[in-house]
């Protein structure tokens, strides 16, 4: 059977970049076929694998310079049906690409909103009057050029080539260790029949909401992990979309060990939240670009 897997498209993005790699690793523990789904934006994404129309989907959560890619997160929380199968580390070289001749031509750079965020400093720096407009991913960033002389686009080199755009600058990004955080998520109940070896570091990924908005309130499911020894590795706040100043938390842990340990204390933090949701157990994949 083959395997469908969705990732925001349309290709050359990072998020497709990751997506092959992923396969490429995949490859070697699993004797199947793979298809590559893109759709237009990452929440479309989520959608595709709670339809069925994709059995895995990957999409961009964290970037160490950019932080939490909150439409990832909404959307997870909202659909509620879906588990993580895997973590993927991805590096990210941005490239200014366009068709003028010099900096100083361009008026407007489009790109993903995390994109510009990774390049601010060198945005600020070399085309401080720029106008910098918002794409739903880096390509279709770039297919905002056409001919257009005064328009960037940020982008990956190899879109470039894909796209046969030249590169004006590389790296722009902030910082040159940039790296982005993909988790590949599947329907809940689906088996993927990959197993990680222990000797890989693994993760558990949570959220929550609280009962109430009192005094300890969050104190409460912290004090959980903390007097288990269990390492948080993140923890994020985004909007409950209720009332002004609710918040759902977003929770990753290391869970090495045994299975049961890392169980207990979910059993345990539950009782201190009011909605709870386990996005699943998984291990991380340092891809190369
Ligand atoms: O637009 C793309 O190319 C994406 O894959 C999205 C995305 C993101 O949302 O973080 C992925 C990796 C980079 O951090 C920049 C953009």
């Amino acid at each position: 059977m083959t395997i469908s897997i969705a990732h925001l498209g349309p290709a050359g993005t990072y998020s497709e970049a990751a997506t092959l790699a992923y396969v490429d690793g995949l490859k070697q523990r699993l004797d199947r076929s793979y298809v590559l789904k893109p759709y237009s934006s990452i929440a479309r994404t989520l959608q595709a694998v709670v339809r069925g129309e994709a059995q895995l989907g990957v999409v961009p959560v964290e970037n160490s310079l950019g932080g939490s890619v909150a439409v990832a997160l909404d959307t997870l929380w909202q659909l509620d049906a879906l588990t993580i199968q895997q973590a993927l580390v991805l590096p990210i070289s941005h490239a200014l690409l366009a068709r003028a001749d010099a900096l100083s031509h361009l008026n407007v750079v489009y790109s993903h909103p995390q994109a510009l965020a990774q390049c601010q400093l060198w945005l600020e720096r070399y085309l401080p009057t720029a106008q910098l407009l918002s794409t739903q991913s880096t390509t279709e960033a770039l297919e905002k050029i056409h001919t257009d002389r005064t328009i960037g686009a940020i982008a990956s080199s190899r879109a470039g080539q894909l796209y046969d755009v030249p590169v004006l600058a590389h790296p722009i990004n902030d910082r040159l260790d940039n790296c982005t955080r993909f988790w590949v998520v599947s329907q809940s109940g689906f088996n993927l029949g990959v197993e990680s070896p222990a000797t890989e570091l693994h993760y558990v990924s949570l959220a929550f909401s609280l009962p109430k908005n009192l005094p300890g309130a969050l104190v409460h499911p912290l004090q959980v992990l903390a007097a288990r020894g269990i390492n948080m590795s993140r923890i994020e706040s985004r909007p409950a979309k209720r009332s002004l100043g609710e918040y759902l938390f977003f929770i990753d842990f290391e869970a090495p060990g045994a299975r049961v340990f890392w169980e207990d204390a979910l059993k345990e933090l539950e009782t201190h939240t009011e909605i709870f949701k386990v996005w699943g157990h998984y291990s991380v994949w340092h891809l190369c670009d």
